[in-house]
C-alpha cells in the first residue's frame, strides 16, 4: 500500500511543499517569501499563519484532497539535542519549537505547521533528523574551556540520507560502515559517521569548521572579539552565519558566480575558491582521524558538489584516504518522506521527544 504524505520544509526565504505516494513524488512546489513579506514578522514563529496559508493555498492549486493523506511530516528544528530518527510531533516538542529552546531557525516552523494540518485530518505529524541530532562521543564535547561545551548542530537530515545511499552502494548497511560525510551547501558540515552514529561533526551554526558560501567557519577568536566590539550586537552573529565565507570575500554566496569571476580572470576569486576547497579537505582529514583511518568512504554532497571543478580541488587533497562518493545536491524532501514512510510501513517506530 502506498501511503500518501505531505512534506513541509520551511527555509529562510522559501517553503518547499511536496506530496508523495509511497516513494514517488506526486508534486513539489517552492513558495518564495520576499524580504519585504518576511520583514513584517519580528520572529520566525510569527510567520506561522502566513506560511500555513501559503501551503494550504498551494495544495488547493494542485486540487489535492487532504483526505488522501496518511501523515504530515515537517523539517524541524532547533530542539534539545536528540538521537537520530523520526519523531512524533507532541505538545512538548511543539512547545520547544515555539520557544526556540536551542535558538530560532526557519525549520522550527516545520513541525508546528505539519501538526496543524495533520490535526485537521485527525492524523499524526512527524519530524525527521532535525539539525540538533546529537550522537557525539564524549571526547568530542570538549571545546577547550569549561564554560563552553561543543554542540552537534548540522545538516543531519541530508547526512543520514546520503549515508544510507553510500552504504547501499557498498552493499553494506549504514550502521555497519564508517564514513566521513561532508555536506557542502550554503553552510558546510563535515561529520565522522562511525557504525551509524555521527560521533563528531563541526557545528555549522556556530563558527566551527571550514568557511562556506555564507559562513565564516573558525575565526581568530581574540581578534574577532575585539573587532566585534565596534559593531552592534545584531551584526555580530551575521558575520559568522550569513555574511561570512564567499559573501565576505567576494560579495556573493553563489559558487557559480564565483566560477564566472574566475573565468573572467579574477585572481582573488580563484584564490578564495582554492582556499574553501583546502579548508574543507583539511576538515575531512581531521574527521578521518576521528575514525582512526578506518574509513569505508568519503561522501561529498550538497549544492557545491554539483561543481566538478570544486570536487576536483577537494579530491586532490583527500583521495589517499578512502574512496570518494559524490552525491550532488540534496534531497531533503525525499529524506523527510522516507522517514515518515518508515514509520507508516512499520519498518521503524516513531520516537517520542
Ligand atoms: N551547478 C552548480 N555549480 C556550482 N555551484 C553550485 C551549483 N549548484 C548549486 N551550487 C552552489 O551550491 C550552494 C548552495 O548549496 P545548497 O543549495 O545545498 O545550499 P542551501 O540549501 O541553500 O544551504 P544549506 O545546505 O546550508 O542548508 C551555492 O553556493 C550555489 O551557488
Ligand atoms: C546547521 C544546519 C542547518 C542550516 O545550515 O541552516
Amino acid at each position: 500500500m502506498a501511503f500518501e504524505t505531505l512534506v513541509i520544509n520551511p527555509g529562510s526565504t522559501s517553503t518547499k511543499v511536496a506530496v508523495y505516494g509511497g516513494q514517488d513524488q506526486l508534486f513539489q512546489d517552492e513558495i518564495s517569501h520576499s524580504v519585504s513579506e518576511l520583514k513584517q514578522y519580528d520572529t520566525i514563529i510569527d510567520q506561522f499563519n502566513y506560511r500555513l496559508e501559503a501551503i494550504l493555498s498551494c495544495l488547493e492549486t494542485h486540487h489535492y484532497p487532504l483526505e488522501n493523506l496518511a501523515a504530515v511530516v515537517g523539517r524541524g528544528g532547533l530542539l534539545r539535542p536528540i538521537e537520530s530518527g523520526t519523531y512524533l510531533v507532541t505538545e512538548a516538542l511543539k512547545n520547544d519549537l515555539r520557544v526556540g529552546v536551542s535558538g530560532q531557525h526557519a525549520s522550527n516552523l516545520g513541525g508546528l505547521i505539519a501538526d496543524d494540518i495533520a490535526k485537521r485530518q485527525g492524523l499524526s505529524a512527524y519530524i525527521v533528523d532535525p539539525v540538533v541530532v546529537d550522537e557525539l562521543q564524549d571526547t568530542a564535547r570538549y571545546s577547550g574551556s569549561k564554560d563552553f561545551e561543543r554542540k552537534s548542530i548540522f545538516h543531519a537530515l541530508n547526512h543520514k540520507a546520503v549515508g544510507r545511499i553510500a552504504a547501499k552502494g557498498l552493499r553494506k548497511e549504514y550502521q555497519d560502515a564508517n564514513f566521513v560525510i561532508a555536506h557542502l551547501g550554503g553552510g558546510v558540515s563535515v561529520g565522522a559517521h562511525a557504525l551509524g552514529k555521527v560521533i563528531d561533526v563541526n557545528n555549522a551554526l556556530d563558527g566551527e569548521g571550514p568557511f562556506s558560501p555564507e559562513r565564516s567557519g573558525n575565526l581568530p577568536l581574540w581578534e574577532f572579539t575585539r573587532k566585534m566590539q565596534e559593531v552592534p550586537a545584531s551584526e555580530v552573529y551575521s558575520q559568522i552565519v550569513g555574511k561570512g565565507g564567499l559573501v565576505s570575500y567576494l560579495g556573493t554566496n553563489d559558487l557559480r558566480e564565483v566560477q564566472r569571476m574566475m573565468d573572467e580572470g579574477n585572481e582573488v576569486a580563484s584564490q578564495v575558491f582554492e582556499a574553501m576547497a583546502y579548508q574543507i579537505a583539511k576538515e575531512i582529514g581531521a574527521y578521518a582521524t576521528v575514525l582512526k583511518g578506518q574509513v569505508d568512504g568519503i561522501v561529498l554532497t550538497g549544492g557545491l558538489a554539483r561543481s566538478p571543478l570544486f570536487i576536483e580541488k577537494i579530491q586532490q587533497y583527500i583521495d589517499w584516504i578512502a574512496p570518494i562518493i559524490v552525491v550532488p545536491g540534496e534531497d531533503e524532501m525525499g529524506a523527510l518522506n522516507e522517514g515518515a514512510q518508515r514509520v507508516l510501513d512499520g519498518t521503524e517506530e516513531a520516537k517520542h521527544y
